[in-house]
């Protein structure tokens, strides 16, 4: 009887420490992901924040931003107070960025900073709510494609929806629309940019659009470049945000007057566009020794309007701040990477601008929108990379444009009924 009873206690004793050691095995595991996930945590905002840095005008005076105007929608812009003994500027509400060209890790400060913007570009996502139809959450129209190019609107177009849009449409030429939509069943592809009331034709959408995107594949054909000279005019009178890339910054280069104090306008020039269109506006070479401050003075001078240049580091200002986007890409540059980002932009600066500046804390949404617009295209090239390396193309960058996404910018918002 005593030794059944012994034997019983022993084999509980042995369960439990089994039990126990499992336990603790599990426990170890979780510690060891935990703690994996704090590490990359740190070594994304470590890249993120060697890449933001902010600096304003050093002009005097400072300027309010106006966002185009449309019915319920405050002024987003606020003056930001610069001063240049100590180099840091007062913040609109409860930001405070430094003007350096990258934030040191070990600084608590910075870090908050970089929390800051990206807790931003959240803000602005809109919630995903079963009270809602299609089309709330975004109406991108893309202005392009010509009969050498279908690609670059095509990428345009799919990366608006992929971002979050719920419709993309693309106005383009007649004999590019069959290879647009055959390349994707979900674009809304109207042939109408050669045909003579081209203007018309699309202005007709434009009531049911969000934002524009024109540019991607437009090409230079002249008859083409007026007609979009007139929707350029036409998106302007109706206070729709308009994001110009590719071939429309070709345009503005030779009639910058198009979109001059537009503010409702983000320009995404890459180095050639800048220089190209820079040299129009300020008769002046680039000084490549001064990138912030002729993205500046370019915004500036074209009355304020956001202005993306995309390079290396991407430098985005609304002519009153710069703020540097350095989210670790890859080397890899296969042309698209440009369209992946204005068709992104056009989803991001629509939540943004509908957001307005009371989730952006006073901050210029479209800024906002475009740090957001960089920093994914950037995720998306460096995860594409590492899958693909030197074969990856802007098609592999589009696929990951779901789980980048989550990374950057999901996991606070929730999906609610
Ligand atoms: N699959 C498709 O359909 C695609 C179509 N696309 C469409 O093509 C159209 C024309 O666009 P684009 O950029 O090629 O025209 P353009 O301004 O004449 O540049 C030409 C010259 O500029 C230079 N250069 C370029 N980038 C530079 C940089 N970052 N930094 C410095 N220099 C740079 C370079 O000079 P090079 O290397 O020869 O010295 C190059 O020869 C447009 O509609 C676009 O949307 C693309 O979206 C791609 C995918
Ligand atoms: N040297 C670089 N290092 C890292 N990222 C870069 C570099 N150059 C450009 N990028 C990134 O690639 C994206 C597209 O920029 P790019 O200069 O290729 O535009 P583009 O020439 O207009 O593209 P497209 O081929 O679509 O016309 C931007 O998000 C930018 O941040």
């Amino acid at each position: 009887m005593m030794e059944k009873f012994l034997q019983q206690s022993m084999d509980a004793e042995q369960k439990f420490y089994k039990y126990e050691e499992q336990r603790l095995k599990i426990e170890d595991k979780r510690r060891e992901a935990e703690h994996a996930r704090e590490l990359q945590m740190l070594q994304m905002l470590g890249q993120m924040l060697a890449g933001i840095s902010s600096a304003v005008s050093q002009r005097s005076h400072s300027r309010a931003c106006s966002p185009p105007q449309r019915a319920n929608r405050q002024s987003f812009g606020e003056t930001i107070n610069y001063n240049p003994v100590d180099r840091a500027f007062s913040p609109p509400i409860g930001i405070s960025f430094f003007i350096q060209r990258s934030f040191s890790f070990r600084s608590t400060h910075s870090l908050k900073d970089m929390e800051n913007i990206f807790r931003l570009v959240r803000n602005v996502i809109p919630p995903l709510t079963a009270k809602k139809h299609k089309g709330q959450d975004g109406r991108i129209g893309i202005v392009g494609g010509c009969q050498e190019y279908t690609g670059a609107p095509y990428f345009a177009a799919i990366s608006a929806l992929k971002v979050g849009a719920d419709l993309s449409h693309v106005f383009c030429t007649k004999d590019a629309a069959a290879a647009i939509k055959s390349y994707s069943p979900e674009l809304i592809v109207h042939p109408v940019l050669d045909i003579p009331n081209a203007v018309n034709e699309v202005e007709k959408w434009l009531p049911r659009l969000h934002t524009v995107v024109l540019g991607p594949g437009l090409g230079r054909d002249e008859v083409i470049l007026e007609h979009a000279k007139g929707i350029i005019e036409r998106t302007r009178a109706k206070g729709i945000p308009i994001i110009i890339d590719a071939d429309g910054l070709w345009l503005i280069a030779q009639h910058p007057s198009i979109i001059q104090g537009y503010q409702g306008a983000i320009l995404t020039p890459n180095l050639m566009e800048f220089s190209r269109l820079y040299e129009a506006v300020l008769r002046d070479p680039v000084d490549s020794d001064d990138h912030h401050g002729c993205v500046l003075r370019l915004s500036q001078a074209l009355g304020n309007l956001t202005i993306v240049q995309k390079g290396e580091r991407d430098l985005i200002s609304d002519g009153q701040k710069v703020f540097v986007c350095s989210h670790e890409g890859s080397n890899r540059r296969c042309g698209g990477q440009g369209d992946l980002l204005s068709g992104s932009l056009g989803v991001l600066s629509h939540w943004a601008f509908l957001a307005g500046s009371e989730k952006t804390n006073g901050l210029n949404p479209f800024l906002v929108a475009a740090f957001g617009a960089c920093s994914l295209t950037r995720q998306c090239n460096n995860q594409a990379f590492q899958k693909y390396g030197r074969s990856m193309t802007t098609k592999d960058m589009i696929t990951e444009i779901g789980t980048a996404f989550n990374k950057l910018f999901e996991h606070e918002v929730k999906a609610t009924n």
